[in-house]
């Protein structure tokens, strides 16, 4: 069997310490160095062609966690493996350039991504058609609403197609129809053998197009495994309230 494309093991992030802001100039300079840590022993794999889902409550450590996999961020400690393309990170609104007109947008973003320009002019007819944006694409993205930077920022990165897809909560937003030809069109990247990894808060999302999940609570790792299985656990969590 081959090897996992990506791997996390005993992975710790850490940002320098989030309460020193609020305290005295004495107690700043005494709390110099501490950390915060975001994430703390996170281990999982993901398979060539799976869809992994990361769940969570607010705060948990899920954007730290698609950053790190990116390569935005480092970990302090811990070993990330990757044998493959460096994953893509799409998160709502980042990249766009709000006086940039939606066309001028989807070629900075794609050169961002590292393709080039004749890669974004062979896709550009298709990433407009799949953003339903129709004129609005003309028009600069400050006049869009989040729903329109969502369709035009996953219109971009899933018609560019990079081998792992990096999805920052972008399809809890949009309408519903928007939404089922975002799922449909991963189902399609998952059929074409592309690796997700998409972050949401709904157990429904995870269970209707995730293979594996992780499951993370303040920075822990509460579950990795079977979607469906990770999905049961944190709806039940959820119910009793727990803190
Ligand atoms: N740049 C930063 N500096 C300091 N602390 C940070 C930084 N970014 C995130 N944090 C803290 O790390 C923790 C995890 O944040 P993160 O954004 O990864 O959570 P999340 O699960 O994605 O949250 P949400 O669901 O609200 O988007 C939070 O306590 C947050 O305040």
């Amino acid at each position: 069997m081959n090897k996992p494309l990506l791997e996390l093991k005993d992975v710790w992030v850490s940002y320098p310490d989030k309460e020193i802001k609020k305290r005295s100039v004495m107690s700043y300079f005494k709390s110099r160095g501490k950390k915060y840590w975001a994430l703390k022993g996170i281990s999982f794999h993901v398979n060539q062609g799976e869809v992994l889902g990361v769940i969570g409550r607010n705060g948990s450590g899920k954007s730290t966690l698609l950053k790190l996999l990116s390569g935005l961020i480092a970990q302090d400690c811990g070993e990330y493996i990757l044998r493959g393309e460096r994953p893509v990170l799409l998160t709502l609104g980042v990249g766009f350039q709000p006086e940039l007109l939606g066309i001028q947008n989807i070629y900075l973003n794609g050169l961002l991504l590292g393709y080039t320009k004749e890669e974004i002019d062979e896709k550009l007819d298709e990433i407009i058609e799949f953003s339903e944006l129709g004129e609005f694409i003309y028009k600069p993205v400050r006049t869009y609403s989040s729903g329109m930077k969502s369709r035009l920022g996953f219109a971009t990165a899933i018609t560019l197609d990079p081998q792992i897809l990096l999805l920052d909560e972008i399809l809890g937003v949009g309408d519903i129809a928007f939404r089922a030809k975002c799922e449909a069109k991963i189902k399609e990247k998952i059929e074409g053998n592309r690796t997700v990894i998409l972050v949401t808060h709904s157990d429904s999302l995870l269970r209707s197009i995730c293979q594996t999940a992780v499951w993370i609570h303040a920075g822990e790792q509460m579950a990795f495994g079977d979607a469906k299985t990770v999905a049961q656990e944190y709806s039940s969590f959820m119910k009793r309230g727990s803190r």
